[in-house]
């Protein structure tokens, strides 16, 4: 396996100002980013935000309308799909049906021209890599879906690419099975020192493979930035609700002091935020938390909502509560469960109380000022 190692070079990709239309609307607008050489990075998003595109753009597929991409300093914008040196796996394992595990993994290599005898040992090696070694003389259809994926991996790297490309590589498998090979790809990756991008819109896979995200809405980017700091620090509402769960609420800035901001909210009700925010009294907000930044009290204080409780579920080692405020707003809280911890009835009339501190204040027309 050493000199796999030494032999796949990740080279840096960097992307500039994408944009690509398929017909009179950008499906890809002004799209930058880079992957340092041998980093793991997941493009992140929707169904339909425009993940696929960026990757078909990279990988030569599509000719974009403008924007440069960059692999190990080169300019590909006149380098064909083949001589870019990327490998790539899709979610559809996409094997050739009527060639065996060895056969399928060959043939980037008998493209690339490699003499056969090298061949053969690279098939070998490879298929110990993705830990089927034996199976080289078994068809597709004799494989099961996680082990075609990996002939999928194992045929991607072969040809030793600068840079792998993968598009919902597990999307078709089970979630046991996913976490499985999750793990696996990391450690390949890691081994190999190979520059990876994975397009998923499974934001658990994300978090788990990539040492950063890249936050993709409509066809643009909204943040890049590690998985935690975009757990602790979204910029954007969209990236806000879509990585892990959050609680939103309307509210009006009310009061403004040097180190404070008190926001009113529908109801009467108010939140203390112990930090000044840069928006002027009056202003429309929505203010967002997570579940595990809501405790539940029997009594009333301050930041503490009124709300009904409608079912505790307990999770695991989790307790969630869903919450019902006055004004109709549901509220989820959610609470380690320990031994003791008291599991209050339905129908119970509660206080929920925010810790404010974490919580973030977005304006309330969030898509109309997106920055980049
Ligand atoms: N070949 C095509 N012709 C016309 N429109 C297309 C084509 N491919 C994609 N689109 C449109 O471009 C937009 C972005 O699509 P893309 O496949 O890149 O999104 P995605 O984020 O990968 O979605 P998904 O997660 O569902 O695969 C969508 O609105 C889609 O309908």
């Amino acid at each position: 396996m050493s000199h796999i190692t030494n032999a796949i070079e990740g080279k840096q990709l960097s992307v500039n100002g994408l944009t690509h239309s398929y017909g009179g609307q950008n499906a890809i607008d002004d799209i930058s980013f880079e992957i340092n050489a041998g980093e793991i990075v997941a493009l992140l998003g929707p169904s339909g935000c425009g993940k696929s595109t960026v990757l078909r753009a990279i990988a030569g597929l599509i000719q974009p309308k403008s924007g440069g991409i960059h692999l190990g300093g080169q300019d590909l914008a006149h380098v064909s799909a083949r001589s870019r040196g990327i490998g790539m796996v899709f979610q559809n394992y996409a094997l050739f049906p009527h060639l065996t595990v060895a056969e399928n993994i060959a043939y980037p290599l008998a493209c690339q021209q490699v003499p056969r005898e090298q061949r053969r040992a690279r098939v070998e090696e490879m298929l110990s890599l993705v830990q089927l070694k034996g199976y080289g003389n078994r068809l597709p259809r004799e494989l099961s879906g996680g082990q075609q994926q990996r002939v999928a991996v194992a045929r991607a790297i072969a040809g030793r690419p600068s840079l792998l490309l993968l598009d919902e590589p597990f999307g078709a498998l089970d979630r046991a099975l996913r976490f499985d090979l999750q793990v696996e790809l990391l450690h390949l990756q890691k081994t190999l020192g190979i520059t990876t991008l994975i397009v998923t819109h499974d934001q658990e896979e994300a978090q788990s493979l990539a040492s950063r995200l890249v936050l993709m809405n409509k066809g643009h980017v909204e943040q890049i930035d590690t998985p935690m700091a975009v757990y602790d620090r979204p910029k954007t509402l969209f990236v806000n609700t879509f990585i892990g769960q959050a609680n939103v609420l309307r509210g009006t800035i009310s009061q403004l002091g040097a180190e404070a901001t008190v926001i009113a909210l529908a109801d009467g009700a108010t939140l203390n935020l112990p930090r000044r925010l840069s928006f002027t009294i009056g202003s429309q907000v929505t203010i967002t938390f997570r579940p595990e930044e809501v405790r539940l009290s029997s009594e009333p204080g301050e930041n503490r909502l009124g709300a009904r409780l409608t079912v505790s579920v307990p999770l695991g080692p989790t307790l969630v509560h869903d919450l019902v405020l006055a004004d109709g707003t549901n509220l989820r809280a959610s609470e380690v469960r320990g031994p003791s911890t008291f599991i209050p009835d339905t129908g119970t009339q509660l206080f929920a109380e925010i810790d404010t501190a974490r919580c973030h204040v977005f304006p309330v027309e969030p898509e109309v000022s997106q920055q980049s």
